[in-house]
């Protein structure tokens, strides 16, 4: 016997020896070994429950810089919220997390967490967090933008995308579209010579394309004035959802509107509603507007929507009203912004713009107008555009996505009710991804083209968003901007004014903006410039790119365009014109029609006056 084992029989027989009791000392060993196995049974269950413990407990935050009590990361923000959020990314990883009074943000800058979330989680993370701007803005968030994702938002997102979007829509509307932009090149022709701002420019033609599009209307003329207004309150309205607002913070402070933003929404809202309230009235007064190709414009399509009350495909006055809103905010910010960039980048790259021209040239050749069936073969433009948006991206961190549960991505939790920023800017931009990635290389596109594209399956590429809150103007988008950007390269050329160099600073509201307003001087893309003398005083007709534009010679002003050329030739009636062709030295009459075309380099003579 061991002396251990004669120790632990002598301790539990109470100091008697065994051999005594051969009955104690068999339930001192039935003791130990019960004893020692109890105590295995314990170690083991303890790890298992440590084990399980360990496995349940949710994974940590995302990690991110640490924050202020109370304020968290609100005072850092500022001024450059897409700066500070890509150098916290450096550092921290990923994806990362900022607070800002008890709401948690969190921003992904890797490729394969954006799809996690947009493509694995993408029904979780369909939820916007509505900012008090913007319940105030859109009647508690009716339109699509702030919609909560549910049947409401597949209602209004099918309706936009079938109607407005589909081929058919956009084919039955682009009559309206041509004429806006021909009424741009009107405008510009008005200018040559002279200082422009670009982006004020497309804006305008942008905001007339859609509201044609929308009701059949224009704000040409007369109405440009309201025009300006209508950007001027697009970008304060624009503002305000993107400032970071006190009262979205810190809920319990929403009474007082401390920062005055909800009272100023109001104001600007009441102008658009009113606005709109006018064309409606209008409408259900005169009835149906004007047709295009046989269809009905979208507002009469939503009005019969209206008539119909059946709840699922019925929508309010209201509803209407949030939804035109989405279209002019959605469609004009984002679509000059990023022709604006497009054509700074292209005057800061000659060899590139002469590319482009090159391009038109061969494509659009001596045809008088850049069609929409001219695009598809417009390859390096589009590609131009794609390189654009790498660069520029006009909303460089999407808009923010809600979490509707606490979910587990890359290893972090994030909870319930967090705001999700994708920063596309830098992912955009990333070296692992993007050869050269700062250079404006619109080549890179010409080859895997359908790798990359935009449409939210390329997640190192992806400006319009992916899922099921992608943009829903995509197709719009894509037509109008190339017609613009053709148009205005194959019929001007462009120049800084004083031969500056266009600067690139960007200025983040909620699109990414050009710093300071692209400011360019038009000038005439053609050589074949007519003069026209009456004997008395110099009049001039001037050859314009391919509108047929007819210009005062002494002030450059345009008197007609294209359409307008026999009420102008009418106008001046009597008056004695020597046309001067510069090739063929043709002399016309003041009764005759004329048209100019750019490419041939002649004047064309369509209809004699005698
Ligand atoms: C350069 C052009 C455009 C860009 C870069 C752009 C970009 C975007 C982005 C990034 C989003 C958010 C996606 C997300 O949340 O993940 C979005 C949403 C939206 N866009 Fe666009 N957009 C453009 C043009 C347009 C046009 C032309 C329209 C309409 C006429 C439009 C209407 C909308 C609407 C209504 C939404 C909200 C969708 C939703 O929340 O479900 N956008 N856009």
């Amino acid at each position: 016997m061991s002396n251990f084992y004669v120790k632990v029989v002598v301790l539990a027989s109470n100091g008697r020896l065994p051999g005594g009791d051969g009955l104690a000392a068999f339930t001192i060993t039935e003791v130990a070994v019960t004893l020692t196995v109890a105590t295995l049974v314990i170690i083991y269950f303890s790890r298992l429950v440590k084990n399980f413990i360990i496995k349940t407990k949710p994974p940590p935050l995302p990690p991110g810089p640490p924050g202020l009590p109370i304020l968290g990361h609100l005072l850092f923000i500022k001024p450059d919220f897409l700066q500070y959020v890509t150098k916290q990314s450096k550092i921290h990883g990923p994806i990362i997390k900022l607070q800002l009074g008890r709401k948690v943000y969190v921003i992904i800058s890797s490729p394969s967490i954006a799809k996690q979330i947009l493509k694995d989680h993408d029904a979780i993370f369909a939820n916007r967090d509505v900012p008090a701007a913007a319940v105030t803005g859109t009647y508690g968030g009716l339109d699509i933008l702030w919609r909560p994702n549910g049947p409401g938002l597949h209602k209004l997102r099918k309706l936009v995308v079938r109607e407005i979007m589909s081929k058919e829509g956009l084919d039955a509307c682009y009559e309206f579209r041509r004429r806006e932009i021909r009424h741009t090149v009107k405008n510009i022709l008005g200018k040559i010579g002279l200082p422009i701002n670009l982006s004020e420019q497309i804006f305008l033609t942008m905001l007339s394309v859609t509201i044609s599009m929308l009701w059949g209307g224009s704000l040409n003329g007369e109405e440009a004035k309201l025009g300006l207004e209508f950007k001027d309150r697009v970008e304060v309205f624009v503002g305000l959802f993107g400032e970071p607002n006190v009262s979205d913070i810190f809920p319990v402070l929403k009474p007082l509107d401390l920062q005055g933003i909800e009272s100023k929404t109001k104001k600007h809202m009441s102008w658009f509603y009113g606005f709109f309230e006018s064309v409606i009235e209008q409408r259900t007064k005169l009835g149906e507007g004007p047709k295009m190709a046989g269809s009905k414009d979208f507002l009469q399509q939503l009005l019969e929507l209206n008539q119909r009350g059946d709840a699922k495909t019925s929508i309010s006055i209201k509803e209407i009203k949030a939804l035109l809103l989405d279209m002019i905010i959605g469609s004009t910010d984002t679509t000059s912004t990023t022709m604006e960039w497009a054509m700074t980048e292209l005057l800061r790259h000659p060899n590139k713009l002469r590319r482009v021209t090159e391009e038109l040239d061969a494509i659009i050749g001596d045809q008088t107008s850049v069609e929409e069936s001219h695009l598809p073969r417009l390859a390096y433009l589009e590609a131009v555009l794609k390189e654009t948006f790498r660069i520029h991206p006009p909303a460089p961190l999407l808009f923010p996505h809600m979490s509707s549960e606490t979910t587990i991505v890359a290893g972090y939790t994030i909870p319930k009710n967090s705001n999700i920023f994708f920063n596309v800017w830098a992912i955009q931009r990333d070296a692992e991804f993007w050869e050269d990635p700062l250079r404006f290389e619109p080549e890179r596109f010409l080859k895997d083209t359908e790798k990359r594209n935009y449409t939210g399956n390329c997640f190192h590429f992806f400006p319009f968003g992916s899922g099921r809150r992608i943009c829903v103007g995509i197709p719009l988008a894509e037509k109008i901007m190339m017609q613009i950007l053709a148009t205005l390269l194959h019929c001007f050329e462009w120049e800084l004014p004083n031969g500056r160099k266009p600067d690139v600073k960007e200025k983040l509201q909620l699109v990414l903006s050009k710093a300071e307003p692209l400011v360019v001087v038009p000038i005439i893309n053609c050589d074949g410039a007519l003069d026209v003398k009456n004997g008395k005083a110099d009049v001039g007709v001037i050859c314009r790119d391919c509108t047929g534009m007819v210009l005062d010679g002494a002030t450059e002003r345009v008197i007609a365009d294209e359409a307008e050329v026999v009420e102008a030739m009418t106008v001046t009636k009597g008056v004695e014109f020597a046309v001067k062709n510069i090739w063929e030295n043709v002399l016309l009459e003041t009764d005759s029609l004329i048209v100019f075309s750019k490419i041939k380099k002649k004047m064309i003579l369509i209809e004699s006056g005698n």
